[in-house]
């Protein structure tokens, strides 16, 4: 279990320094795929970093596998202060914290191989057994025959591989990655996710992902937290957040194109219909056509399919004649899992 109580780092004075975090408290138990994400600057690379420490918090308590790294402690005059774990406590629970970046981070002038023993060298392994676990992290990450290649031998999906296989060699209880996935394309990134889920299930590590990306978080978090200006905007089951995005943030994350009837002219008659988790592609205009007689135009339509049910919002135009209107209204006010709303224009 990861708990952060009251989280602030404040870089530079504490009066005209940078807030990159404020007060934030979150729990991510063991096991999870956690997300949290951010538009740019929202302070979700300091926050990782305070987990283990990389970043020392201004103040709060961190607790990671069961063991506190930061407390707050009641001074003689009454004010509180943090403490810390001594350097040495530190090194212990990094062993249990591995962190992958976006820069992959590999150590150039080393074979995979190598890489992959470097944390493991730290720790005083001897040679023949680190080595045979390393062959066994890079067959595990599917790069087993790249043991002996270099990193710049290697695509950027096969590095972040290698750098995962490195982060494993500590047999870490959770995986912290920082953006490891926005250097990649789509696929290797679709890929990497995978072997990310692959590892949590196998491994049971927990894992916690920062992203930009709502399709990351989309594709592999059970939870997510939504960081904007450096607080938590909002948190919450995946599906939840986006069926149902309360905040200014999650909205813009959650739909970045939005779907705006403002281009549409005044007097058009529209229908924005939400999908909040049935399944996915209910036919519901094709049945509103065969059940109903009434024929409606798509407008606009943000949808998403996560774990088979759809979520998002699709705005449909209404016939011109009202009692056809009303009877597509009710017809889809009436089904399950769908929330229906006129869009009002404006000229
Ligand atoms: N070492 C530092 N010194 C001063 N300010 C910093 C430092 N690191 C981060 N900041 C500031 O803290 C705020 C949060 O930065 P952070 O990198 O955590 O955001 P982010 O959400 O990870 O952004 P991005 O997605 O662009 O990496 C920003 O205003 C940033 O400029």
């Amino acid at each position: 279990m990861i708990k952060l109580e009251h989280i602030s780092k404040t870089f530079g004075d504490t009066g005209d320094g940078v807030h990159a975090v404020k007060d934030v408290s979150l729990e991510i138990g063991d096991g999870e795929i956690f997300g949290i994400i951010g538009f740019s600057g929202a302070g979700k690379s300091t926050l990782v970093r305070c987990i283990n420490l990389l970043e020392r918090p201004t103040s709060g308590s961190i607790t990671v596998n069961g063991q506190k790294l930061t407390w707050m402690e009641k001074q003689a005059d009454g004010k509180s202060c943090m403490r810390t774990v001594s350097p040495q406590e530190l090194r212990q629970a990094r062993k249990k914290i591995s962190m992958i970046f976006q820069g992959f981070n590999l150590l150039m002038q080393r074979t995979c191989l190598k890489n992959v023993c470097f944390p493991m060298e730290l720790s005083g392994v001897p040679k023949a057994q680190a080595e045979k676990k390393a062959l066994e992290l890079l067959d595990l990450v599917g790069l087993k025959e790249k043991a002996s290649a270099y990193p710049a031998q290697l695509s950027g999906g096969q590095k972040q591989r290698v750098a995962i296989a490195r982060a494993l060699a500590t047999d870490p209880k959770v995986l912290l990655c920082d953006e490891a996935t926005s250097a990649l394309d789509p696929t290797t990134t679709n890929s990497i996710l995978a072997l990310l889920k692959e590892l949590n299930q196998k491994l049971g590590v927990t894992v916690v992902i920062i992203t930009h990306q709502m399709s990351v978080i989309e594709e592999i978090c059970t939870r997510v937290a939504i960081l904007d200006g450096g607080e938590v905007a909002e948190e919450g089951r995946v599906e939840d957040i986006f069926a149902h995005p309360a905040t200014d943030a999650a909205r813009r994350l959650v739909y970045p194109g939005g779907v705006s009837a403002k281009q549409y002219p005044a007097g058009t008659r529209a229908v924005r219909v939400s999908f909040n988790g049935g399944t996915v592609y209910d036919p519901l205009i094709a049945s509103l056509a065969i059940e109903c007689g009434v024929k409606v135009n798509i407008l606009g339509a943000d949808t998403r399919n996560i774990d088979g049910k759809a979520f998002g919002t699709m705005l449909l135009l209404l016939p011109d004649d009202p009692n056809e209107a009303a009877k597509a209204l009710s017809y889809i006010r009436s089904q399950p899992n769908i929330t229906a709303e006129e869009v009002e224009y404006h000229a």
